[in-house]
């Protein structure tokens, strides 16, 4: 347990480890993100682990032995590195049983599946954040990710979201995304900490459901907008 602290004076406080769940082109990019912030800040651990839902590679490779010799997702993020202190792990309860932190941005589709493998499989204190858009809809109504996540884990859930489209901000372009929270400020703080880079400016709000609706919806108006663009119908038809 001696290595899950770090001793500042006289003050000892827990030194954070995080797990990724979900490696594709957002997953693989939230990853960069947190592995630089990880190897400057004190308070958490340098290793991120990257849970790949395991493919094999038309050369006949495993996704995550590549990924672990090249730093790289070949299949979701091409030319990007990753951070060296990323470590893809195909087994999905291994690479969360540490983990104090969870990050979860796999397709909002195998949430419910990936739930069901993990409940009972973390550590008491675990905290999660939620970068999945969509919702699952069903006969008793919809229900947010986020909602699915804290109801099936018993845990804590934040949400990130914002106009980030992956690819931009791997190639550090500039992009702002916020955090909503529930009640506790000092996690948010935290996830701010982990996430926010100069290029990608993250900011805080009391409220998950409304920061994960809009990010959510923006999809549903984005499509609307690809459809006018398609018709030729001019930006006035968007408004
Ligand atoms: N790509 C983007 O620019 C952004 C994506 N998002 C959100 O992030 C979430 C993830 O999207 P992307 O990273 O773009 O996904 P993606 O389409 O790039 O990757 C799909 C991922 O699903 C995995 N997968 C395939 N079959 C699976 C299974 N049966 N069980 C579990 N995983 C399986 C694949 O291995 C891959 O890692 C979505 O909710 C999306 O709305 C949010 C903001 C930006
Ligand atoms: O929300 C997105 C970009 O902001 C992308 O979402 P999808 O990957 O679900 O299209």
């Amino acid at each position: 347990m001696e290595e899950n602290h770090i001793t500042d004076g006289e003050e000892t406080a827990t030194k954070y480890k995080v797990t990724i769940v979900g490696s594709g082109n957002w997953g693989s990019v939230a990853s960069k993100l947190i592995a630089s912030n990880t190897l400057k800040l004190n308070s958490f651990h340098d290793e991120v682990r990257m849970w790949v839902f395991e493919e094999i590679l038309p050369t006949g490779d495993k996704l995550t032995q590549i990924i672990n010799k090249t730093n790289e997702n070949v299949k979701y993020l091409h030319g990007i590195k990753l951070g060296k202190n990323v470590v893809a792990d195909p087994d999905l309860e291994h690479a969360v049983k540490d983990a104090n932190m969870l990050v979860f941005v796999a397709p909002h589709q195998f949430m419910e599946g990936i739930c069901k493998r993990l409940a009972g499989k973390m550590k008491g204190d675990v905290q999660a954040i939620s970068l999945i858009k969509g919702m699952e809809v069903k006969t008793e109504g919809p229900c947010m990710i986020s909602t699915l996540i804290s109801k099936q884990l018993g845990i804590n859930c934040c949400v990130l979201m914002g106009a980030n489209i992956a690819d931009g901000i791997a190639q550090e372009k500039f992009s702002e995304a916020t955090v909503g929270y529930r009640e506790d400020r000092e996690v948010a703080q935290r996830w701010v900490q982990l996430f926010g880079t100069p290029y990608f400016h993250v900011s805080a709000v009391q409220d998950v459901e409304g920061v994960e609706l809009c990010g959510t919806l923006k999809n549903v108006v984005a499509i609307a907008a690809g459809f006018v663009d398609g018709m030729e119908m001019g930006n006035n038809a968007k408004v």
